[in-house]
């Protein structure tokens, strides 16, 4: 029970920047009032999609609050406060204890290539530093780094360590971690084109970046996984893909894409910071395309 508010469907929370490019109190609230009105069972602040690599300490703190002030006793909350060195990411982590977050999350040190002995350090130094309960980022392709199942297994060993966001492509990795988790240990699904055969292998549900464009569709995909309706799972999740292709098939990133879709959707959030590219006049038109393509699977699938 004490794990049931991180199962379901949590969206990774994307960067609000204002025309100038800076952080956006009123944009990051119209974001997740949206996210809120969709009936997502949480956020997760600050990761990949909040990019938070491209943002220095006070941004994130300020993301960290703004979305706190709005959304706390609403929906769940986590955190993912994972920096470049351990000082910043212990800042971050008690800055979100004492705004009430559910949880913590970071990915493993980046920039050089350190020994799991340093990772292990990293990650319990930030989880000893607030009450907070933590969940292990792995995301191999962006870091570098992979979590094998033997550090997981000693990381569980502090019962303030309840799961782990597992972003790498194999659904077996998920199989595994649960493997060694057990019941009282969350795995998310990371990769959303392939959520539902995450949650088929195991994962309790899942964080990702393109579920903001399209909430209805994973709320749906949950659904139909939760109550057995797999060949509906396998549609829906079939044209997600379809959707996801796009996203990531234009000139401009695919967070770039995404902010477009959600502009078009009603909820202006701006745009990325570089080194990410903006959308391009060509993609604009591709995009009407993929709002399309939402508006027609959400009909056919969300009724
Ligand atoms: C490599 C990467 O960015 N993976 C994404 C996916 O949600 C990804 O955007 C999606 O599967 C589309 O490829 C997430 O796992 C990351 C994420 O949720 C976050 O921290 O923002």
């Amino acid at each position: 029970m004490r794990l049931e508010k991180f199962r379901g469907i949590i969206p990774a929370f994307y960067a609000c920047y204002d025309d100038q490019g800076d952080i956006s109190e009123d944009r990051t609230n119209a974001l997740c009032d949206y996210l809120y009105e969709k009936k997502v069972n949480g956020v997760y602040v600050g990761g990949s999609s909040g990019e938070c690599i491209y943002q220095n300490l006070d941004e994130r703190k300020a993301v960290l609050s703004y979305v706190a002030n709005r959304l706390k006793g609403k929906m769940t909350l986590i955190a993912h406060v994972g920096a470049p060195s351990t000082r910043d990411s212990i800042a971050l982590a008690k800055h979100a204890a004492e705004l009430g977050y559910d949880a913590l999350s970071a990915i493993p040190p980046i920039y050089f290539k350190l020994p799991d002995s340093s990772v292990y350090k990293y990650w319990n130094e930030i989880i000893e530093a607030t009450p907070l309960e933590f969940i292990i980022y792995n995301i191999p392709q962006t870091t570098g780094y992979t979590l094998t199942t033997a550090l997981f297994e000693k990381l569980l060993a502090n019962p303030k360590v309840i799961g782990v966001k597992n972003s790498s492509m194999p659904t077996m990795d998920i199989e595994r971690f649960k493997r060694v988790g057990g019941d009282n240990v969350i795995v998310f699904n990371g990769p959303d084109e392939q959520y539902v055969a995450g949650r088929i292998m195991g994962a309790d549900g899942g964080i990702g970046g393109t579920y903001a464009a399209m909430p209805e569709l994973f709320l749906q995909a949950n659904e139909f996984f939760l109550q057995g309706k797999f060949e509906e799972a396998k549609r829906i999740q079939s044209c997600i893909n379809d959707i996801i292709i796009a996203l990531c098939s234009q000139n401009g990133s695919m967070y770039a894409v995404i902010k477009e879709v959600l502009n078009r959707r009603g909820v202006n959030i701006g745009s990325v910071r570089g080194p990410l590219e903006g959308i391009s006049t060509e993609d604009l038109g591709r995009i009407d395309r993929i709002v399309t393509m939402i508006d027609e699977a959400v009909q056919e699938f969300c009724k």
